[in-house]
């Protein structure tokens, strides 16, 4: 699904009247009957919408439009609505204006009673700083959430006051618990402080033709997308149609990473995992992870010109390599993984098996001039922000800031990798300068293993034979979708998750795809 600034947003409504006559108070009649309808079928699993009180904030623009229609929409279904129009400080009550000297006190009460605020107060139109009146209104609902968690707020397009392009934020902004968002999420909503303000995420339809798409190389990942990406399995397989792909991972200190990346490129569906490991390190693995092949390599001590040949005589027929979680910095490691380098980009293209880069193996090439020079064609690269400063002459990188994006649209391009750069929402971007952004994110995420677990992700949909950018999309949205599951069966609420628990829910992720309402 595109992510879309302002001016794409408004280049859309100006192309859909003047192509196709849809006017913008069409376009409001479609945006607040979509958020009625989400309102009733998404946010209201538990209750009935008769008798139910709900509080619409009006705004001066056509978000404020957008909030009358769908207060009309919803009075139709037995809703008890009351109006506060801030311009012109009105309150209607179940269609009656308030009249009397103190409607500040009467509006205290209606947000005092109501089950639901609806924000429709400022858009995508914000131009300034919020006055303070309009904060103060804001603050009393704030304030009244903090002392009930049983009312909630619903912003639509936007929560008011957020910059729709950077994700910043207005001091009078409240975070919403759910945000109808209308034709397409807006590209601040990905980033902070704006990602927190966002709540859940739904996607209202406003009637724009198909074929008007916005100019956008911004995309979120969805569910839908992600089914359609990931491998068929015909009945009429064996474990060669799904692909082989190799490790090149762990080492003395770090043995789980080998087990947890084969693991999870195994879960995603390769149809074979080898281990490329000393003999030392073999009684290990081969205890712990019954399903693994292994490719014996010569100790660590020995020449590295003989340790990454045992390597490429094993690589044939492999279809992913993944090298780096857990491999160590030795300056011998690092000329083995030259060499390995050396040989992939010798190989004609069919015969390459494609490459995943992560952890120690980025820290390795970090440590090399021009290190993107020696890249084959297709690589996937995968740092975390310290990983990625790293990377690009030790400049610093935000977890989940928007000059991520540029930077990540940047290297892509100048480094020529499918790049994924983690951190709170995901950011994907190819050498063409396309984006993939993951909404899903999980604190729980942030724990030892769970980056060894995406990337075996990756590599097991490489082995499967899919595009590099696509594999990586498929293995960044499940990867989330994996820790969600856990919260939910392992009732875990807070912290505690364990990079092994993704595991078993890995397969379900795949299958919950075709379910999946983004
Ligand atoms: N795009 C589409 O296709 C569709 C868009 N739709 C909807 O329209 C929304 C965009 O509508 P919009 O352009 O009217 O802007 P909106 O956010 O309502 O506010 C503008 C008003 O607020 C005012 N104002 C500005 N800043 C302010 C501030 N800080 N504090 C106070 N006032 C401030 C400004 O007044 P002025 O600057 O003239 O004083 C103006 O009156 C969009 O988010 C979506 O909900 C849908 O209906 C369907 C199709
Ligand atoms: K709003």
């Amino acid at each position: 699904m595109h992510i879309v600034t302002i001016s794409e947003m408004r280049e859309l409504e100006a192309q859909a009247e003047s192509r196709y006559g849809l006017t913008s108070p069409i376009l409001m009649q479609n945006a607040g009957k979509s958020a009625a309808d989400l309102f009733e079928a998404h946010l209201l699993p538990t209750y009935s919408l008769k008798g139910l009180k709900v509080l619409f904030l009006i705004g001066p623009g056509n978000n404020g439009g957008d909030g009358l229609v769908m207060a009309e929409h919803l009075e139709h279904a037995g809703v008890l609505i009351s109006l506060y129009y801030w311009k012109d400080k009105k309150l209607v009550v179940a269609g009656e204006q308030q009249q009397g000297p103190d409607i500040h006190e009467a509006l205290k009460t209606q947000i005092h009673n109501a089950d639901y605020v609806i924000d429709a107060l400022l858009g995508t139109g914000r131009s300034r700083p919020m006055p303070e009146d309009m904060r103060d209104l804001l603050a009393l609902v704030k304030t009244e959430r903090e002392q009930r968690d049983d009312l909630n707020v619903v912003a639509i397009d936007l929560p008011s006051g957020l910059n729709a392009d950077t994700g910043e934020v207005d001091p009078g902004s409240i975070a919403a618990n759910t945000t109808i968002t209308l034709a397409y999420p807006k590209l601040g909503f990905f980033f902070f402080p704006g990602r927190d303000y966002i709540g859940d995420l739904a996607v209202g339809d406003i009637g724009l033709p198909d074929d008007l798409q916005p100019s956008s190389k911004t995309e979120m990942i969805t569910g839908q997308q992600v089914h359609k990406l990931l491998p068929e399995r015909p009945l009429n397989s064996n474990k060669g149609t799904f692909g082989k792909v190799m490790l090149l991972c762990g080492s003395l200190p770090y043995p789980g990473s080998a087990f947890l990346a084969g693991s999870s490129a195994a879960r995603v569906g390769a149809g074979l995992v080898t281990l490329a490991v000393t003999e030392k390190m073999l009684p290990f693995y081969a205890s712990s992870f019954h399903e693994a092949t292994f490719a014996i390599l010569p100790e660590e001590d020995a020449e590295s010109f003989d340790r990454a040949n045992a390597l490429i005589e094993k690589l044939a027929g492999y279809k992913a390599l993944l090298v780096g979680p857990g491999l160590g910095q030795s300056a011998n490691t690092r000329e083995v993984i030259l060499q390995v380098l050396e040989h992939l980009r010798s190989l004609p293209d069919k015969e390459r098996p494609r490459l995943v880069i992560d952890a120690d193996g980025l820290n390795n090439l970090s440590a090399l001039e021009r290190w993107w020079t020696l890249l084959p064609k297709d690589t996937v690269i995968t740092p975390h922000p310290g990983e990625m400063g790293r990377l690009s002459a030790g400049i610093k990188v935000s977890g989940g800031n928007i000059e991520r994006l540029e930077l990540a649209r940047t290297k892509a391009r100048e480094w020529q990798v499918n790049l994924v750069l983690k951190g709170s929402c995901t950011i994907l971007a190819n050498p063409e300068g396309k984006i993939r952004i993951n909404w899903w994110g999980n604190p729980a995420l942030a724990t030892a293993g769970t980056g060894d677990v995406l990337a075996g992700m990756i590599s097991g949909f490489l082995a499967q034979g899919m595009p590099s950018f696509d594999a990586a999309t498929a293995a960044v949205y499940l990867h989330t979708a994996a820790a969600d599951l856990v919260n939910e069966y392992m009732n875990i609420e807070r912290a505690g998750l364990l990079a092994s628990d993704l595991l078993p829910y890995i397969p379900m992720t795949l299958v919950n795809t075709e379910f999946s309402e983004l």
